[in-house]
């Protein structure tokens, strides 16, 4: 059963909305971004998640002490790396990991035999921020010989394209943003609309 994550969340009720539809997993951005959550902002977010909900908090070549104090005061499972971060200063951090791999070309793609976080998130390159653009990649780079139990698909998806990607591309999770805004701001109608297509797909009633 394919994973739905929505990222850049920001306000309570697109949280609720999320939650409510079945929602896997949650992830708050704390790097420069329009979405950008202060800490004080994700800590009230979180309290709106269950534990069964994966909280993520995604960071952009941070250093250390910024993480540690955002997951000490908000309930982070894992980290999400959406940087140049290097495999030795991601061991250092002591939560499980989500390294992402912007995807322009197959090189790109074969950097993740190397990568051993718990999980790799293949996303477009960032334009204005390092992600959520909006924008998708070429799926078929991904037809390799790759990790499918811990891959992330990202990158421009939306509830009219993803039932495709999931058949396509196999992956562990499918993570969201742009496509569930409506000029540039979470939409419950559109977060609800995602995560039935994720699940219509798994249960055969995907068109
Ligand atoms: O969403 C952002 O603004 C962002 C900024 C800086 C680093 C990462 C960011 N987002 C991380 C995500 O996981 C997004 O969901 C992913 O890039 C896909 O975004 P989209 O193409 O908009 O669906």
């Amino acid at each position: 059963m394919t994973k739905v994550k929505i990222c850049g969340l920001m306000e309570p009720p697109h949280v609720q909305a999320a939650v409510e539809a079945g929602v896997d997993a949650v992830g708050f951005v704390f790097a420069p971004s329009r979405r950008r959550v202060a800490i004080e902002q994700a800590k009230e977010l979180a309290r709106l998640v269950p534990d069964h909900v994966i909280k993520i908090g995604v960071f952009v070549n941070a250093e250390r002490e910024e993480m540690e104090q955002a997951f000490l005061e908000v309930p982070l499972d894992y980290i999400q790396y959406h940087g140049d971060e290097t495999v030795e200063f991601m061991e250092f951090v002591a939560l499980p990991s989500i390294k992402v791999l912007s995807v322009r070309d197959v090189e790109d793609v074969k950097r993740a035999k190397a990568v051993q976080t718990e999980y790799v998130l293949f996303d477009t390159p960032g334009t204005e921020f390092r992600g959520g653009s909006g924008e998708a990649f070429d799926w078929s780079l991904l037809n390799g010989d790759l990790p499918r139990d811990r891959m992330i698909l990202a990158g421009g998806l939306n509830a009219q394209n993803v039932k495709e990607a999931i058949r396509q591309v196999r992956p562990f999770m499918v993570d969201v943003s742009s496509g569930v805004e409506i000029d540039r701001r979470k939409d419950e109608a559109l977060i609800r609309e995602f995560i039935r297509a994720v699940k219509e797909e798994e249960s055969g009633d995907g068109n």
